[in-house]
């Protein structure tokens, strides 16, 4: 219990300030602390960089605590046996980072200068953690430049030293690591887009944080890490009875398509057939009929009218009502209006793609909160960032997590906003409650991936499951089965049909190769 807390909490720096603060008060020497951090980052660092392969160690040190552990790490990497050098640009540090110093000194551990590290097989960034307060720049920052160029692995201790805890943001210059160790909670910044390219491989090392302790902080807390593993293994197979229906197993029906874009609409389909739904409607313009049942024999294709320019002009009296779900908007283009305020206006669960969403922001933002509100089933709404800002304008300058949390206080719908770290927030009466995928790969970068999530997404909707829960599964699962696939065919073999076809396979793989 007191794990899945902490492994899933995200915190800002005043939030793990107070935190440690509760800690220390409540007895816990601050020395102590520092040193069992310390021991736990070089038990990790020694299983990843053994002593035979990194004999040669950097150690860079600030002024504070960061530099505190880093210089607690280099005394037990001496006396490992590796050859171990301390850099530090700073003249004044802590009291226990001073001590901590003297003593490295004291057994013979040399401080250098930057120069003598790019021997180096190994670094260990303690520069700063989550006290950076400032713009790093002078002497820092050039050393932070100049070892970024020399393809030394680096191991960062809390934060890759340069990034804002909180907003993740560059603070002038920043270590690009090769692998941060976090200590204690997630930090907030370092799950962020801008954070990401610094990171590098991200884990938290644990210190046994007293739950109270999260608790009394984080109170009613909102912000939180997906576990991948655990969300796969509580999500998949979604299960069904063994005497059970096709209708009972969930109807969906995608809206979807257009002459223009008439391939959304068949990757949405294998999106949502991955997830076993028990009935598959498409609803596309009359002239896609043979192209789509061609690629998706098993669905129920309704043919629309259609534009003269080949969109779908109406869904005629459609009956709404008998599906469990709708995907809306992949393909759709972008005179599709009247279609997506009909199937706003219905009751039904329904996500929102793509042009659904374009169609959407044309309503202008006071009309999305008052349609949006007055819903009175779930909505999922699935914008990249522009389609974020086409939404809500205002929101532009914000930073991404907080835009993404005022947008969902707004509207009260579940907003899934795609990217490299996709944030899923949820309305609920403890306020917006938000997680974020911490796994993914730029092979999903490619037009029609998003199509694939949002026919999964609809699919599991569908099936009876929460939109919470249906968007952060489907989201987990796309990202995954596309980190699978890259291994084995690069990030250049990660089409969206390719994505599609090994959704199941993943599965199966991710369930036996435990
Ligand atoms: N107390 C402990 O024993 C523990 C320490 N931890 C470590 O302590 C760190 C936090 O320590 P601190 O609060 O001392 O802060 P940091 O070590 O992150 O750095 C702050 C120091 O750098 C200076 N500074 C801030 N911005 C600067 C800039 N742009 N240019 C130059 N100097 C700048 C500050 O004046 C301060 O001296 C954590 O990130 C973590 O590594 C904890 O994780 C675990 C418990
Ligand atoms: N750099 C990246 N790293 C990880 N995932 C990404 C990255 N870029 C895009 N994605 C993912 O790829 C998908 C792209 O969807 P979207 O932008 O809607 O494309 P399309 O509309 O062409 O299908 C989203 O799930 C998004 O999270
Ligand atoms: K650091």
């Amino acid at each position: 219990m007191i794990e899945s807390l902490s492994s899933q909490a995200i915190a800002t720096a005043s939030q793990m300030q107070a935190i440690e603060n509760l800690i220390f008060q409540a007895g816990m020497p601050v020395a102590a602390l520092m040193e069992k951090v310390a021991i736990r980052i070089t038990q990790r660092l020694t299983e990843l960089y053994p002593v035979q392969s990194h004999p040669h160690v950097g150690i860079l040190a600030g002024s504070g605590h960061n530099g505190g552990d880093a210089l607690v790490v280099a005394r037990e990497l001496h006396h490992q046996g590796r050859q171990v050098k301390i850099y530090t640009p700073f003249a004044k540090s802590k009291p226990l980072t001073r001590v901590h110093g003297c003593y490295a000194k004291s057994l013979g551990i040399p401080f250098v200068s930057l120069e003598a590290l790019p021997d180096c097989d190994l670094l260990i960034d303690g520069l700063f953690g989550f006290g950076l307060a400032r713009d790093v720049v002078g002497d820092v920052a050039i050393a932070i430049n100049t070892i970024n160029n020399w393809q030394i692995p680096i191991g960062s201790i809390d934060l890759p030293s340069g990034i804002h805890t909180d907003h993740g943001g560059v603070m002038g210059t920043a270590i690009q690591a090769t692998s941060t160790f976090c200590l204690g909670l997630w930090k907030r910044g370092l799950l962020t887009e801008s954070a990401t390219p610094y990171v590098g491989n991200l884990e938290r090392i644990s210190f046994d944080i007293p739950e109270k302790f999260i608790l009394q902080v984080l109170g009613e807390h909102h912000l939180w890490r997906i576990n991948p593993q655990q969300c796969l293994l509580k999500n998949f197979p979604i299960s069904r009875s063994v005497i059970t229906h096709k209708y009972e197993i969930g109807h969906l029906l995608l809206v979807v398509g257009s002459q223009k874009y008439g391939g959304a609409a068949i990757l949405a389909a294998m999106g949502a057939k991955a997830t076993g739904i028990g009935m598959l409607s498409i609803a596309i313009p009359n002239s896609l009929k043979p192209i789509i049942l061609a690629q998706v024999p098993d669905a129920l294709v309704i043919d629309c009218p259609e534009t003269e320019s080949g969109e779908i002009a109406s869904l005629a009296d459609l009956d709404l009502q008998k599906y469990q779900a709708i995907t809306c908007g992949c393909g759709l283009s972008l005179d599709a209006f009247p279609i997506v305020e009909q199937v706003i206006n219905s009751d039904r669960p329904l996500v929102l793609d793509a042009d659904g969403l374009n169609a959407l922001a044309s309503m202008g933002k006071a009309q999305i909160i008052e349609k949006l509100n007055q819903r009175n089933s779930s909505i999922i709404l699935t914008p990249h960032w522009g389609e974020f800002c086409r939404l809500f304008p205002d929101l532009r300058e914000v930073e991404r997590l907080e835009a993404l949390q005022t947008a969902v206080n707004q509207t009260k719908a579940t907003i899934l906003l795609k990217g490299a770290r996709t944030a899923i927030a949820v309305p609920d009466e403890a306020g917006t409650q938000t997680w974020i995928n911490p796994e993914s790969t730029p092979a999903l970068a490619r037009g029609g991936s998003g199509d694939v999530l949002a026919g999964m997404i609809g699919g599991i909707l569908a099936q009876g499951i929460s939109a919470k829960d249906a968007a952060i599964a489907a989201t987990v699962w796309h990202s995954q089965t596309a980190i699978w696939l890259a291994k084995q065919r690069t990030e250049m073999g990660v089409d969206p049909v390719t994505l599609a076809q090994n959704l199941l396979p993943f599965l199966q793989f991710s369930k036996t190769d435990k």
